[in-house]
């Protein structure tokens, strides 16, 4: 498994895996079962924080998350998810929330949601030794313009995706997500560049694939078309936690196991 970046590359014989985690048991288990690499998404902002879109989400919640994901784990790359304006406005706050999250928190690379405006800050960022995972197509920081739907579906929408691929690899990016973008579109960019690209909702012809946790888990209310569950963490939960409820209310917990009496304590009352 990658713990840097170098080793996270297109042509191996496997996909690569990448999910999102935002907590230490989240990351612990993406670690056990093998995940290449974890992304700390500002995705946290609707699937754990309670907003109904990622905007809000702040460069503290994330470093805080990242910090959490990091300390959990030896082996997957540590991915932190730059949040809406964190970046892109002023270069050198771009770089210092950026840095600071290799620098305190111990993440491995940021991802930053990529445009026209993103291939000089991708280059800065990747030579001052922050390695930088770009992302195109759907990004869900451009909800206001783009909704969430599809991207790249006209000739022209897909050359220019296309050619900001190709401007994110030639700046430094070491790898590119592509959400939301036909699998044909995404089979000729991974195709073209020698990054790995990594898909989400872009078919099966990317180097790698990445989901959010919550998804992936069953844990979530409301999936997108692309996602796919593999649990039902979230019937887990109900269950576990009626368990208690139940053993609670029946009087049957907390049993003897689950107290200790002091003989030596005097009378209190
Ligand atoms: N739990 C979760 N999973 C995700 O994959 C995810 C998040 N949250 N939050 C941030 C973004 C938002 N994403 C989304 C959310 C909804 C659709 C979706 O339902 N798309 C429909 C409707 C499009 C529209 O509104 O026009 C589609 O058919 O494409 C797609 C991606 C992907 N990301
Ligand atoms: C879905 C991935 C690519 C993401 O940006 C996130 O989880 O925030
Ligand atoms: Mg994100």
């Amino acid at each position: 498994m990658p713990t840097t970046v170098r080793e996270f590359r297109s042509g191996t014989e496997t996909p690569l895996t990448m999910l999102t985690a935002y907590d230490a048991p989240t990351a612990a288990a993406c670690e056990a079962a093998g995940v290449d690499a974890i992304l700390v998404g500002d995705s946290m902002g609707n699937a754990t924080l309670g907003y109904d879109s990622t905007l809000p989400v702040t460069v503290d919640e994330v470093a805080s998350r990242t910090g959490a994901v990091a300390r959990a784990t030896d082996e997957p790359l540590v991915i932190a998810d730059m949040p809406f304006l964190s970046f892109g406005v002023d270069e050198a706050e771009s770089l210092k929330n950026a840095g600071r999250m290799l620098k305190e928190e111990g993440a491995h690379a940021v991802k930053i949601e990529s445009g026209s405006h993103t291939v000089e800050l991708t280059e800065r960022l990747a030579d001052v030794g922050i390695p930088v995972m770009a992302h195109l197509g759907l990004t869900p920081q451009k909800v206001n313009q783009l909704g969430y739907s599809r991207q790249g579906t006209s000739q022209e929408a897909a050359n220019e995706i296309a050619r900001l691929a190709r401007e994110h690899e030639d700046a430094g990016a070491f790898a590119l997500v592509l959400e939301h973008v036909p699998a044909n579109l995404a089979a000729g960019i991974t195709d073209d560049l020698s990054i790995p690209t990594i898909g989400i909702g872009a078919g099966s012809d990317c180097d790698g694939q990445v989901l959010v946790a919550n998804d992936v888990l069953g844990l979530g209310d409301h999936q997108p078309p692309f996602a796919a569950a593999f649990g039902d963490v979230r019937g887990e939960m109900e269950r576990a936690v009626s368990g208690y409820v139940e053993a609670v209310e029946d009087g049957e917990f907390p049993a003897e196991e689950h107290s200790h009496v002091e003989s030596d304590l005097d009378d209190l009352y």
